[in-house]
């Protein structure tokens, strides 16, 4: 049988490991798990959040499958499947019948943001602490391939180094052990690795098996939209998708299928400072264009922005942005400029919203600089038309270039737009998780502090081919 076939190689692998540095393995292993905060277990936060999370799988063949991509550019499909919004990324390491290596994995890790999974046969705890030195977040073990033994000590192993593990199953028996051991993900595969049928209906019968605050992931065998819906009735939204999301020419479209969403999310590109910014967002048509009238090294005169609003496409509405200043001046510039909407982005409380919106007549967006949920709260009841969610940096109003945790949003009872580091990397995932009505993208789209083309044009497309906004 293959499995067994498999197993054999990695042990003789993992023998190999051992001879060669073991030792060396496990302290410059448990080095780097001091070194970093341990309790992070980035690979289940992933899981755990909002809606659809998807693993996408990085393999060049298998056994079932032979060679599944001739041409491999292994960074390029993994910096894509960032862009298109996986949760994370299942690498496959074992070389004689995926081709895969381990120096894939740990480039990739170098490569982006999201948490990795070592896909492989992990027989022995040096493969453990390999995976580490690697750069995984997470470890794949399969039930079938070990001992309770060695499955109880293995998860004990890697939740010390701060490695999630991933437990593959396959029958309730599997399950059970899994259970037992201690397992906090359980995946079961829908194909058998002893003829490699697959059976869609397995994880979806066996999920019932697996405890509540336990994570379930089906693996293996989703081929379309249709696969992803019949598992959401059985309450999965989890998946681990190889083969068709290699085979997948445009990651983001094929993600965005899986993931079946309308669009919904408008987009505001913030900062807008010369002629040739106006020139991008025409040529790129945002929903949203920001001018900002704080010190900022993007500031504008109201003079300038009265200019640079004159030449803005009119489908394009403008975005004044503000930080402690008088209702007065702020009514001034909105009415010179011609603004459609004034966003306040200092300490500005109930009573200056208020007083903005009257005299203005224009919505208002109030900026929460968030550290967690706590701080949204009390902005639920504001008179703000929207809040705008933005990253906590000490000392800084906005423009930071930091990522807020998408997951705050569950505490907003109001319209949002989502701002804070957006950037082509990061915004269709954290798009997905707080579901905002339109992203704000700032320092995200600047080279050397400038709007950059091209990166705003790649944002745009990005939103459009992952069926966030209408392209
Ligand atoms: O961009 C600035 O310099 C700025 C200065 C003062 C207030 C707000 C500012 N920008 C706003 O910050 C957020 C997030 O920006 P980034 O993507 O993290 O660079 C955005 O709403 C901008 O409008």
């Amino acid at each position: 049988m293959i499995l067994d076939t498999l197993a054999k190689g990695a042990r003789r692998r993992a023998r190999v490991l051992e001879e060669a540095d073991g030792e060396g393995i496990r302290e410059a292993a448990i080095a780097r798990a001091l070194d970093e905060d341990v309790h992070d277990f980035p690979f289940e936060r992933n899981l755990r959040a909002e809606g659809v999370n998807i693993i996408c799988e990085v393999k060049k063949a298998s056994p079932s499958k032979g060679i599944i991509a001739d041409h491999f550019p292994y960074l390029e499909i993994a910096r894509d499947y960032e862009r298109a919004g996986a949760a994370a990324i299942s690498v496959l390491t074992e070389p004689d019948y995926f081709l895969g290596s381990g120096l894939y994995l740990k480039k990739i890790s170098r490569a982006v943001q999201i948490p990795i999974l070592r896909k492989d046969f992990i027989v022995s705890e040096v493969q453990i602490y390999e995976s580490k030195l690697l750069g995984a977040s997470a470890i794949l073990l399969i039930v079938s391939i070990l001992t309770d033994e060695e499955l109880t000590r293995f998860i004990r192993t890697a939740k010390g180094l701060g490695l999630s593990a991933l437990i593959e199953t396959r029958t309730e028996e599997e399950i059970r052990r899994a259970v037992l051991a201690g397992a906090r993900i359980i995946g079961v595969n829908n194909r058998d690795l002893r003829d490699f049928s697959i059976d869609n209906t397995r994880a979806a019968r066996l999920h019932s098996l697996v405890p509540e605050d336990t994570l379930f992931i089906a693996e293996s065998g989703i081929q379309k939209r249709e696969d992803i819906e019949e598992f959401l009735a059985a309450g999965i939204r989890n998946f681990l998708i190889g083969e068709a999301m290699m085979k997948a020419e445009d990651k983001a479209e094929k993600l965005a299928e899986f993931i079946g969403e309308e669009p919904r999310v408008q987009c505001k590109i913030c900062g807008i400072s010369r002629e040739r910014d106006i020139d991008f967002l025409n040529d790129a048509l945002p929903d949203y264009a920001g001018f900002i009238f704080a010190r900022s090294p993007r500031k504008v005169t109201p003079d300038k922005a009265a200019g640079l609003i004159s030449l803005l496409d009119p489908r394009i509405k403008a975005v004044g942005v503000f930080v402690n200043e008088t209702t007065e001046t702020i009514a001034d510039i909105a009415k010179k400029t011609h603004l459609s909407v004034i966003q306040l982005h200092g300490d500005e409380d109930f009573e200056t919203i208020r007083e903005v919106k009257e005299r203005t007549g224009l919505p208002v967006w109030k900026a929460i600089r968030a550290g967690s949920e706590e701080d949204i709260l009390p902005w639920n009841d504001s008179p703000a038309d929207a809040l705008l969610l933005d990253a906590k940096v000490m000392g800084k109003r906005g423009g930071t270039g930091k990522r807020i945790d998408p997951n705050f949003a569950r505490a907003v009872r109001k319209p949002f737009l989502l701002a804070g580091g957006m950037n082509c990397e990061n915004i269709v995932r954290a798009a997905r998780i707080a579901r905002p009505f339109a992203v704000d993208v700032n320092s995200g789209v600047e080279t050397d502090g400038m709007k950059d083309k091209e990166k705003i044009q790649a944002v745009i497309r990005l939103l459009a081919r992952s069926g966030l906004r209408k392209g």
